[in-house]
């Protein structure tokens, strides 16, 4: 990634404005020590003590205004996260031959992958991809007729050799908490704790190890291009190097995201968009690099089984007043749709829950 292929450049409206060091903040920070003494909140809101009660309002207005949420005491040790993110930087630091030797390719699509898309332009990353449940199955195809089914395998590389332990010992925890946070959105939606959990045997959650090194030409392109986050619950591991912007519902305006010392960046998924009939929305954010510094960041993609049918929840619509906003959607179908377009430049537009929109 040396000089600048005019495939890494933003259309004149999707360049970053370069701010230095400033941030603006505004999005919730917020505490989950309430959750730390318990494993599960089983039952319904009203079942709960009032720190409880008081963190789902919290969560929920968050989901709602800002589709995005900072949170401190998750309770996810920092030396599992660090671990990682050393073993990261080791492989990363790699000479591409080396790293290529686990890239993705057109038979499956986890591993090392330089040539990302987003929205048809290059991202200026690169990226290393794991899936939680391993071996783990897609459709092959998006056509709906195809039942023939594609096996994912982790591509574990040689280098750094306890990469494979880091990941798979952070994932338990980040894993924990996700389900932690599922439950409380789900309460907060008015719903059991558990109303989600059954979606998720056979979860088709993954890790992205994301490596953005310093980019000459900063005002051109972007780390990841402006996107939703496909999945139900993304858990974001970032370093204390910026460039994570969020778009602001209120006004559409780009907010970068401060950078606080061993906490998460959670936002709402696609699929809780489409489960809570928009009551919360799955917000566009993006990526600005800079010239100096490499950054590395880590999400943890809370995602069903490929099987589900993706659907707004029962209780939350009512033909009458509430009616479903999207029609039923194979994850699966839409996965494979995603992961096979990415590889290339293309002229159309990637598959979209907008797609499913049923209009009024
Ligand atoms: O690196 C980041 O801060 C965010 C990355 C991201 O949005 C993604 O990988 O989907
Ligand atoms: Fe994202």
């Amino acid at each position: 990634m040396g000089e600048v292929d005019p495939s890494f450049i933003q259309a004149i409206e999707h360049r970053p404005k370069i701010i230095s060091g400033l941030e603006a903040g505004g999005i919730p920070l917020i505490d989950l020590s309430p959750l730390l003494s318990s494993d599960s909140l089983e039952g319904y809101s009203k079942d709960h003590p009032q720190a409880i009660l008081d963190l789902v309002e919290e969560i929920k207005a968050a989901c709602k205004d800002w589709g995005f949420f900072q949170i401190i005491n998750h309770g996810v040790p920092y030396d599992a996260l660090r671990r990682l993110q050393t073993a990261a930087k080791e492989f990363f630091d790699l000479p591409l031959e080396e790293k290529r030797k686990v890239r993705r390719d057109e038979e499956n699509p986890l591993g090392y992958y330089d040539t990302e898309h987003t929205k048809n332009v290059r991202d200026w990353k690169e990226v290393l991809d794991f899936v939680v449940v391993d071996p783990n199955m897609i459709p092959l195809s998006p056509e709906p007729d195809d039942q023939r089914m594609r096996v994912m395998n982790n591509k574990w590389p040689e280098y750094p050799s306890d990469l494979r332990d880091a990941c798979e010992e952070y994932c338990r925890a980040v894993e924990k908490l996700s389900f932690k946070l599922l439950e409380v959105i789900s309460l907060s939606l008015g719903l059991p704790a558990k109303r989600l959990n059954g979606f998720f045997k056979d979860q088709t959650s993954f890790i992205r190890l994301n490596h953005y090194p310093p980019c000459p030409t900063p005002h051109l392109a972007l780390g990841v291009g402006r996107h939703k986050d496909a999945g139900a619950l993304t858990v974001l591991a970032t370093d204390d190097v910026g460039g994570l912007e969020v778009k602001r519902k209120t006004d559409g305006e780009w907010i970068r995201v401060k950078t606080i010392p061993e906490s998460y960046i959670i936002n709402v998924g696609d699929i809780i968009q489409v489960w809570s009939n928009d009551r919360y929305e799955s917000v566009e954010h993006r990526v600005v690099v800079n010239s100096e510094r490499e950054r590395f960041s880590i999400p943890f993609v809370l995602n069903p089984s490929h099987y589900q049918m993706i659907k707004p929840l029962e209780e939350l619509v009512d033909e009458e007043k509430e009616p479903a906003r999207y029609k039923e959607y194979n994850l699966g179908k839409f996965i494979s749709a995603r992961k096979f377009s990415n590889f290339k430049k293309l002229i159309v537009e990637n598959v979209q829950i907008t797609d499913f929109k049923i209009s009024k």
